[in-house]
């Protein structure tokens, strides 16, 4: 990480949050909507209410007004004009839809944004330039990263501010976010290389539990007890990892027996050369997101 990065609770108290507008919840936006009103932080009842919601289809606009009842859940199918209802009033909006479709969902709404509206957005490979240049001059734009386990307070969010956000605009964010796991500042340029990490973070951990599900049925196991196996220890290991205190390297070591078994197995796994192949990895999704954000300026 660069000098630039800091990872922190926001210095600043904040005791409640403005009227905030998810606009696309599928299941980024929806984790932190479930951390939001997990955490019991206090929104603000806007002229409309204080947690409004969009999405597409009726269902899944009534699946979440079933799971929090206090939130107006609007959907697209039902109402052309739902994000417009949805921003209006609101102090803070998250924008949760797809890279491709922010453009689309920016031209509905920005004549509808109240002025000091603080804009968010967690789309991969969109630039805060390109959000900026959607909105009225002045809009204070921030893009942040997060990741899904932001459902069950346990995520990392990545935070970068766009230029003229003010500091207590940038910690009433940062404050939102602390709602659902550790913000860790950054400058915007660094953003595609957090997301390689942390953004698609889950999905390669939950490769390595697939992974090891079929392997473990390969030596043997039913499917049942492989994947009672598999999730348990990667459970267990995460546990340990948050909970002694000690490092990943440290904790390995107290597995491996010199001479024993894990020293065997993971001799064999570094033949496939596992840091330079996930090195690898992570280019390709910072090339991606480069790449995105070419398609969507
Ligand atoms: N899934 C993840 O782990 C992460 C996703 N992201 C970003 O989050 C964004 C959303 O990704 P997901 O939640 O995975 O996608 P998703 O497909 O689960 O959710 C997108 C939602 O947007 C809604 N939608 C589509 N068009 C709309 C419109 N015009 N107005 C209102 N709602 C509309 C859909 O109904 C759906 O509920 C993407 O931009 C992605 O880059 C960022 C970090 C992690
Ligand atoms: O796969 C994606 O594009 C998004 C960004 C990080 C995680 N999911």
């Amino acid at each position: 990480m660069t000098d630039a990065t800091t990872a922190s609770a926001s210095t600043t108290p904040i005791t409640g949050l403005p009227a905030l507008a998810f606009l696309g919840v599928g299941s980024m936006n929806g984790a932190i909507l479930d951390g939001v009103i997990a955490s019991g932080l206090p929104v603000a009842d806007g002229a409309e209410g204080g947690i409004r919601t969009t999405n597409r289809s009726a269902a899944r606009a009534d699946a979440i007004a079933a799971r929090h009842p206090g939130v107006r859940a609007l959907a697209g199918e039902r109402d052309p004009e739902a994000n417009r209802h949805a921003v209006a009033g609101a102090g803070i909006v998250l924008l949760g839809v797809k890279p491709y479709q922010v453009a689309d969902v920016l031209a509905q709404v920005r004549d509808v944004l109240a002025p000091g509206t603080i804009v968010v957005s967690i789309a991969s490979g969109v630039t805060i330039a390109s959000i900026a240049a959607a909105l009225p001059e002045g809009t204070a734009v921030l893009r942040v990263m997060p990741n899904t386990p932001a459902s069950v307070g346990a995520g990392v969010t990545g935070l970068a501010a766009g230029p003229g956000v003010t500091g207590a605009q940038r910690a009433l964010v940062h404050a939102l976010f602390d709602t659902v796991g550790v913000v860790v500042e950054l400058d915007e340029a660094r953003i595609d290389e957090l997301s390689a990490v942390s953004g698609s973070g889950p999905a390669y951990l939950f490769a390595f539990v697939e992974e090891l599900e079929q392997a473990a049925q390969r030596i043997g196991f039913s499917a049942e007890d492989a994947r009672v196996l598999a999730d348990q220890t990667v459970i267990g290991a995460a546990r340990l990892l948050a909970e002694s205190g000690r490092t990943a390297e440290e904790l390995r070591t107290a597995v491996t027996s010199p001479g024993g078994t894990t020293q065997e197995a993971l001799a064999v796994l570094a033949r496939g050369g596992r840091v330079e192949n996930m090195t690898e990895a992570l280019q390709a999704a910072v090339d991606r997101a480069h790449e995105m954000a070419r398609e969507n300026a």
